[in-house]
């Protein structure tokens, strides 16, 4: 997958949140989206998703020199956020079988697999509402990282994760991330110190 930014612009009533953006995500590379606090790093990551309508500008996605309707993108990503909830009165493992009825996993991974290599095999039949919010973080780990999509979004992916949590985290992008379009939206370099390139949503105001 390709993402190709020219001079989009987003904006929320009369305030623009980001303007003359032009750039071009390419497979394969990792790139970090930094700024302050509510400069909107999450509204571009929102709007590379495919999920949110920009303003002005262009945005375009393509995989192998196709171009993807924009209706479909969502088939090719996953997204790791603050905002999106899991689904507290399943179990985990309920929780990822129903997630796999929208989207398979990475070739090779099951459930188990997935509920294990994020270290929640021992709380795996407890309801997520039971879990604790590091352990509820790894769920949401688990969910977007090893679904089988070729654009992989997070939001300060290591919110709530103590320092074995950050390793995991590290050792899954570094395992799972290869060839695929990672994007990382943070001020944390804990989250996004393997990243590439490094973008200043200020740059863009
Ligand atoms: N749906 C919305 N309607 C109106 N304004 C919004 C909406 N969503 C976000 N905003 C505003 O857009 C700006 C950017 O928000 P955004 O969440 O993208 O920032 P951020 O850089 O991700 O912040 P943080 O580092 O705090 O997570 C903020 O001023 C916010 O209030």
């Amino acid at each position: 997958m390709t993402i190709s930014l020219s001079d989009t612009g987003k904006r929320f009533n009369r305030e623009w949140i980001f303007r003359h953006f032009s750039y071009q995500f390419i497979q394969g590379h990792s790139y970090a989206i930094t700024g302050a606090n509510g400069s909107g790093k999450s509204t571009l990551l929102q709007v590379l998703s495919g999920s949110m309508h920009f303003n002005e500008g262009k945005c375009d996605w393509s995989s192998g020199g196709k171009s993807i309707d924009p209706e479909k993108v969502f088939q090719q990503v996953s997204i790791c956020a603050p905002y999106l909830e899991v689904v507290e009165e399943m179990t985990v493992t309920e929780f990822l079988d129903f997630h796999q009825s929208f989207k398979s996993f990475l070739p090779g991974v099951t459930t188990a697999s997935a509920i294990e290599l994020v270290g929640l095999k021992a709380a795996a039949d407890k309801q997520i509402r039971y879990y604790s919010s590091g352990m509820k973080q790894r769920v949401k780990l688990a969910q977007c990282i090893f679904s089988d999509t070729s654009l992989v979004l997070l939001d300060e992916p290591c919110t709530n994760l103590d320092l074995t949590g950050i390793d995991l985290y590290n050792s899954l992008i570094e395992q799972y991330g290869r060839n695929r379009l990672v994007i990382v939206c943070s001020n944390d370099k804990t989250e996004y110190g393997f990243c590439e390139e490094i973008i200043n949503i200020m740059d863009y105001k």
